[in-house]
């Protein structure tokens, strides 16, 4: 499968003078069209700042990162920004919504940015999704009126409005109750089922190992790596051992 990601090199610094660190030091990475990879390693490693890196949020100190053979690095604001919105969707621990928007309103509000899309085609592929994840009757609540898996489908739904090429997931289920989050892993499990890749930032053994791919950082640098086969429902407990021994090998 052909590479939609390729980081090479990458550099991420902050700090200034005496203070400089890299917390991203030189490292390369990729990420395959249809991919599922997770990214794992003690908090502070770097993994919410590669992940940043790869999909253009944050520019890089050194090092390159092509996406879809397009220069991240070398691109503006605006042309990173359209990239963003119309190949990328973004799922975090925790979904920022408004409160002064119901649930579907959420859903379409970034959408409404994209001038060749209007309101009834948004909400049609807004109640499409909705129903998809199983949040059909909610559309009308506000978000304080929902559970905390709830409001993530509604984050997965408005991720998932521009139909992206990637899902970039920074702890995604890192909030809910252990039935929520598998729950949650299925709905990406499907998602990536129909070719959409999926990159997901997580401490949890039980989530990676639904992925296909994870790749072990530490001190800013991916020191491991380990691959599986694409989940197809079965052995998750072998998957889930083989996650917990690779990072007892590592020491994470
Ligand atoms: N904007 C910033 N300014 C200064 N330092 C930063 C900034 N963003 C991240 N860092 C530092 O970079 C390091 C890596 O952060 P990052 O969030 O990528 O780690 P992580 O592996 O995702 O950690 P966690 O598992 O705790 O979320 C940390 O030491 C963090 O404090």
């Amino acid at each position: 499968m052909k590479k939609l990601i390729i980081g090479d090199h990458i550099v991420k610094s902050f700090g200034e003078g005496d203070e400089r660190r890299h917390v991203l030091d030189g490292v390369s990475a990729f990420i395959k069209e249809g991919e599922f990879v997770a990214v794992m390693g003690p908090s502070g490693s770097g993994k919410s700042t590669l992940m940043f890196a790869l999909s253009g949020t944050d520019d890089v100190n050194g090092g390159t990162v092509v996406f879809d053979n397009q220069d991240l690095s070398a691109a503006s604001e605006n042309e990173l920004s359209d990239i963003r919105r119309t190949s990328m969707g973004f799922v975090f621990q925790q979904p920022t919504m408004l409160k002064n928007l119901n649930i579907l309103d959420n859903i379409i509000l970034p959408s409404m940015r994209d001038h060749r899309r209007n309101a009834a085609s948004l909400t049609i592929k807004a109640r499409a999704l909705m129903k998809r994840v199983g949040i059909a009757e909610l559309e009308k609540r506000d978000i304080t009126q929902v559970s905390g898996g709830q409001l993530q489908r509604a984050g997965i739904c408005r991720a998932l409005m521009n139909s992206p090429r990637i899902i970039f997931g920074d702890e995604p289920t890192g909030a809910l109750n252990s039935k929520s989050a598998q729950e949650i892993m299925d709905i990406f499990s499907e998602i990536n089922e129909e070719g959409t890749a999926i990159m997901l930032v997580t401490h949890d053994a039980n989530v990676a190992a639904r992925t296909e791919r994870i790749m072990f950082m530490s001190d800013g640098n991916i020191v491991s790596e380990l691959q599986l086969p694409k989940f197809d429902g079965t052995d998750m407990d072998r998957r889930v051992e083989s996650v917990t021994a690779k990072m007892l090998e590592i020491g994470i």
